[in-house]
């Protein structure tokens, strides 16, 4: 059962059990070894030769009820694989797992009431119905009383903008569209946890922000935990407080992207212009790029907190303009990778255990 209470503003919110708890979780398959050439072939088709492949590998991983997590990593790490095991698709080979307080795999009609999903590129909506219509359809297979219904269709679509086109055909919807539909419908039910597959995917970057504005609200607002699967840097930097990092199947790096900057950041510089010519300026901790009268470039050395530089600088000095370029999110996550260390929340090497 769903723990429920009322917060602020009369606002339903979630209890606080954890919606997520995976300990040393892991996924393996067999797969069956293709031998080059007609003898190979041949070989394999009389005597296959089947390896085992890890996918996941001793994940632990505990996510609180409200938290909105970003699961990021290249291409085939194990992204996919994790969120199939939370949504109880997918069975783990070891470890141990529980989704809102279930065994997904084992409770999957318990957990399907809990959780909502969106899955990319496939949709849940029926093809040839208008999207409403689907709505209308899970409204009666979760028994959603008339009235509930009614209430947060006119909430999504209050940011969601869907009455422009949830009488439409689901089948002659852009992408962007029937993901904005398909939102709608992992959410109807008034799941306590929503698993996301890029939500954003073919938007444009209007729909974008609505999307991630959409997402912000479910979370903060209604106390809803939201795992979104991304390969748009743009989302995490706008929308995730949290960030797990997968690579060949582990968990790289679990934190905030303070967190994240700390452990992998490259350099940040500090860029002033002065209202009047200043004489020498020594501000502890940094290395000077550039000075003149009127200007200074310093990067604060390894470790330094850029804000302190920012602070002594604004203290002593009469500064009319001042720039502090950081990595971006890309740049920080290909740091991550390229650094090879596990990392957790707070910038520690560790095992990817939880964070917090
Ligand atoms: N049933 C399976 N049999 C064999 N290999 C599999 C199976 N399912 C997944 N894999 C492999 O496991 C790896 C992880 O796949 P997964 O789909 O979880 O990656 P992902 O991180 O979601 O990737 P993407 O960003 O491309 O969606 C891939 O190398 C994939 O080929």
């Amino acid at each position: 059962m769903i723990d429920r209470t009322t917060g602020p503003g009369g606002l339903e919110i979630f209890g606080g059990a954890p919606a997520i708890v995976a300990s040393g979780l892991s996924k393996s398959v067999t797969v069956t070894v293709a031998e080059r050439g007609l003898r190979g072939a041949l070989r394999s088709v009389v005597r296959p030769e089947r390896v085992r492949r890890d996918i996941v590998r001793d994940v632990s991983l505990t996510v609180r009820a409200g938290e909105l997590v970003a699961l990021l990593g290249p291409n085939g790490a194990g992204k996919s694989t994790l969120v199939k095991m939370f949504t109880g698709i997918l069975v783990p080979s070891g470890g141990t797992l529980r989704v809102n307080g279930l065994v997904p795999h084992r409770d999957r009609a318990g957990l399907a009431r809990g959780i909502g999903a969106v899955f990319g590129q496939r949709t849940q909506l029926w093809w040839d119905l208008p999207a409403r219509e689907s709505l209308d359809i899970l409204r009666d297979i979760y028994g959603i009383p008339g009235p509930d219904h009614r209430r947060r269709l006119a909430e999504f679509d209050e940011i969601l903008a869907l009455r422009d086109f949830w009488d439409t055909p689901v089948r002659h919807l852009s992408l962007g569209q029937r993901v904005r539909c398909d939102l709608a419908a992992s959410l109807v039910h008034d799941p306590r946890t929503v698993f996301l597959d890029e939500p954003t995917i073919g938007m444009d970057v209007v729909v974008k922000e609505q999307v991630r504005e959409f997402l912000r609200h479910q979370a903060l607002a209604r106390g809803r935990t939201v795992v979104l699967t991304t390969h748009d840097t743009a989302d995490v930097a706008h929308l995730c407080e949290r960030l797990v990092l997968v690579d060949r199947g582990r968990v790289r790096f679990d934190g905030t992207l303070a967190n994240l900057r700390a452990a992998h950041g490259g350099s940040v510089t500090v860029r002033a212009v002065f209202a009047a010519p200043v004489g020498p300026v020594e501000i502890e901790g940094t290395d000077v790029v550039e000075r003149t009268d009127l200007r200074l470039t310093l990067v604060p050395r390894p470790g330094v907190d850029h804000r302190r530089v920012v602070r002594d600088l604004v203290g002593r000095t009469p500064v009319a303009d001042l720039r502090v370029d950081e990595d971006d999110v890309e740049s920080l996550i290909r740091n991550a990778y390229r650094d090879g260390r596990p990392v957790t929340a707070g910038g520690r090497p560790g095992t990817g255990a939880p964070g917090r």
